[in-house]
């Protein structure tokens, strides 16, 4: 194995407060540690990623990365990030096939700028270490008991970021001969008096450490993200002898829709509106007729899926509008709980979701009332 990555996530993020640690956290629906996880290895390069957290939550771990090239079982870690590190370069170390070069990096990071893997794995070639920093732009203080005690001199001072990249070896030794605490891995490859070259960092580059930071990187990916809309209609017949249920919600009216499923006609439009913004076909190839298991079925697992397909894509739902077409029943008396139901499967706010409907004049099939139509559109964010 040439290159592997330790991806360090046993940190109970005491700053940030909360029960659930930082990396587990949702970012625009998909764990920090995945966000982290993906940006890492974007650039193709890491032959092994290696998690280490705290035992329970190997399971936490294992499924926000499942699927990701060259995971390996997370490693357990320990009660500083030093400790943890070391636990990470140790498992390398028993492995039939050590790495040559080691990368290290926060979950707690989940933006690794474009081109920092190749920059640091270049700069291994002229020094054991290399880490990503920004200059110091602020006057920087030092204080005492509320009081400024001093002006420290900021030329030549940076800030370090992860990944921090270095050879194997030399890291694994630095750490084993360690004794004090160290806030990253270039500080032990220093005191072993080994050369750390530094490479640009970036603003982007985040580490959250409290809540606000969550909310800087959400605007950050957020800014990235490109809107995609979509569109959908759906038609079923009314009959007797079938409930009514309209974008989730039933309502008593003496005929209902007919359909292979519960024919929600406004979910089954929704939902066709998604997978057009998703561009991953319609409603019936994800859930065909012909199969048997969505006879009568409800319409929220539907309408689920099409929300899970937005968070698999590492998107997010900015809007979902649906105008329901009938004469009766009237939409309006129901239309705040419909909109109600449809937030909470699709797991977004509420003023995200529109419920409406319109009359077609008596005219067509609608004005006889023949059957109900919908139409919806929706708007999902998505990475480039
Ligand atoms: N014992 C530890 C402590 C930290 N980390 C990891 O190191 C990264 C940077 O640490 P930090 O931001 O300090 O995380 P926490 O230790 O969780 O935060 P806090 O200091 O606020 O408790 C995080 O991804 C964190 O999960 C780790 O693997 N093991
Ligand atoms: C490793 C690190 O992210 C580099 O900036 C940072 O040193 C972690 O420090 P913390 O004190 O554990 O947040």
């Amino acid at each position: 194995m040439e290159i592997a990555a330790l991806l360090m996530a046993a940190g109970r993020g005491s700053r940030f407060g909360g029960e659930t640690p930082k990396q587990f956290l949702p970012l625009l629906g998909l764990p920090v540690i995945r966000w982290a996880a993906e940006s890492l290895l974007a650039e193709g390069r890491v032959d092994a990623l290696l998690p280490v957290c705290a035992p329970e939550e190997a399971p936490r771990v294992a499924a926000a990365l499942e699927g990701l090239p060259g995971l390996r079982p997370p490693v357990a870690g320990g009660a500083t990030r030093r400790e943890s590190v070391r636990a990470g370069l140790e498992a390398l170390a028993a492995a039939a096939a050590p790495p040559r070069l080691v990368l290290v990096h926060d979950a707690a990071r989940p933006f690794v700028p474009p081109g920092t893997v190749g920059r640091l794995l270049a700069a291994l070639e002229r020094a054991p270490g290399a880490i990503p920093a920004q200059p110091v732009a602020d006057t920087l203080k030092r204080a005492e008991g509320g009081r400024i005690v001093a002006t420290v001199p900021r030329e030549g001072l940076y800030r370090a970021q992860t990944p921090q990249g270095f050879r194997f070896a030399a890291l694994l030794a630095a750490h084993r001969a360690a004794r004090d605490e160290a806030t990253d891995d270039a500080a032990l490859l220093e005191a072993a008096g080994e050369a750390v070259a530094l490479i640009p960092g970036a603003e982007t580059n985040v580490k959250i450490t409290f809540p606000e930071d969550l909310a800087r990187v959400e605007s950050l990916l957020l800014a990235r993200l490109i809107p995609r809309t979509g569109t959908g209609f759906d038609v079923h017949r009314l009959v007797e002898g079938r409930p009514l249920v309209l974008c989730g919600v039933t309502i008593p009216f003496p005929l209902g829709l007919a359909g292979h499923s519960d024919a929600d006609v406004g979910i089954h439009a929704l939902c066709d509106a998604i997978y057009g913004a998703l561009a991953e076909g319609d409603i019936g190839r994800h859930f065909p007729p012909s199969e048997a298991r969505w006879k009568d079925a409800d319409s929220a697992a539907f309408l689920r899926h099409a929300a899970a397909r937005i968070a698999a894509r590492g998107g997010v739902l900015a809007s979902a509008d649906v105008t329901l077409i009938c004469e009766r029943p009237k939409i309006a008396p129901h239309a705040a709980a419909m909109r109600a139901r449809l937030a909470a499967l699709l797991g977004t706010p509420v003023e995200r979701v529109s419920v409406k409907a319109t009359t077609t004049e008596g005219l067509g099939f609608a004005g006889r009332g023949e059957g109900i139509a919908a139409q919806a559109a929706a708007t999902v964010l998505l990475p480039p």
